[in-house]
């Protein structure tokens, strides 16, 4: 009696989608939670939406409310409501559309401006299976996420590239964060996801 078991614990956490309208964060939220990709037409979200999933990290529960917000502009005075109450963020720019790679200092903006300032961050170029289409070279990315200290990769909703990945990075991240225990090591986010890329025997 007294020892409360690891596994009984949960870890309850927000984490918000935010990008352009139109980068994949629907498809990135369906992708992880169903494990399938909406092909065809594309219903842009109205306000804000979400949907739970438990992840077990390292035998802990952690619950993880991730809200899909509307990259719209004008559903922006909504979405600012949220910003505070986020654990953690994936901002998202779609690697075929220069405009939503270029919009994304205004997004680090705008999460400096409304969120936590200690929220986990994470950058994300979806859509990487468009090889044709893309246009936003992935050490394009790399440098901005190095110039602004955050961590990043490159993900696809559609062949599943790397979904399960940051959802995880960022769970273990919370995880940590709220629950280290004694001796643990500091977990670094970047370090995580290039390990589990490089184990993977991901190109990218
Ligand atoms: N090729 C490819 N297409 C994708 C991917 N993710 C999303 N799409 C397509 O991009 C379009 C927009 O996807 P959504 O997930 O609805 O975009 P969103 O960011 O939620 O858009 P808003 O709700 O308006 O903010 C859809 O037509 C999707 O099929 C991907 O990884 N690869």
């Amino acid at each position: 009696a007294g020892t409360t078991r690891l596994e009984q614990r949960v870890c309850k956490n927000s984490v918000m989608l935010v990008g352009d309208s139109g980068v994949g964060k629907t498809c990135l939220l369906v992708r992880f939670k169903d494990g399938a990709f909406l092909a065809g037409s594309f219903i842009s979200t109205v306000g804000i939406d979400f949907r739970n999933k438990v992840m077990n990290i390292d035998r802990l529960k952690v619950k993880l409310q991730i809200w899909d917000t509307a990259g719209q502009e004008r559903f922006r005075s909504v979405t600012h409501a949220y910003y505070r109450d986020a654990n953690a963020l994936l901002l998202l720019y779609d690697v075929t559309n220069r405009t939503s790679f270029d919009n994304i200092k205004a997004w680090l903006t705008e999460i400096h401006d409304y969120a936590q300032q200690d929220v986990v961050l994470m950058l994300l170029g979806n859509k990487a299976d468009a090889t044709q289409q893309r246009v936003v070279k992935r050490e394009d990315g790399e440098r901005l996420a190095k110039e602004f200290g955050v961590p990043y990769m490159e993900t696809s909703a559609k062949s599943g590239l790397n979904v399960e990945l940051s959802f995880t990075a960022v769970a273990k991240e919370l995880k940590h964060r709220s629950m280290k225990e004694p001796n643990e090591p500091k977990f670094k986010l970047q370090d995580y996801v290039n390990k589990e890329m490089k184990s993977a025997g991901c190109a990218c």
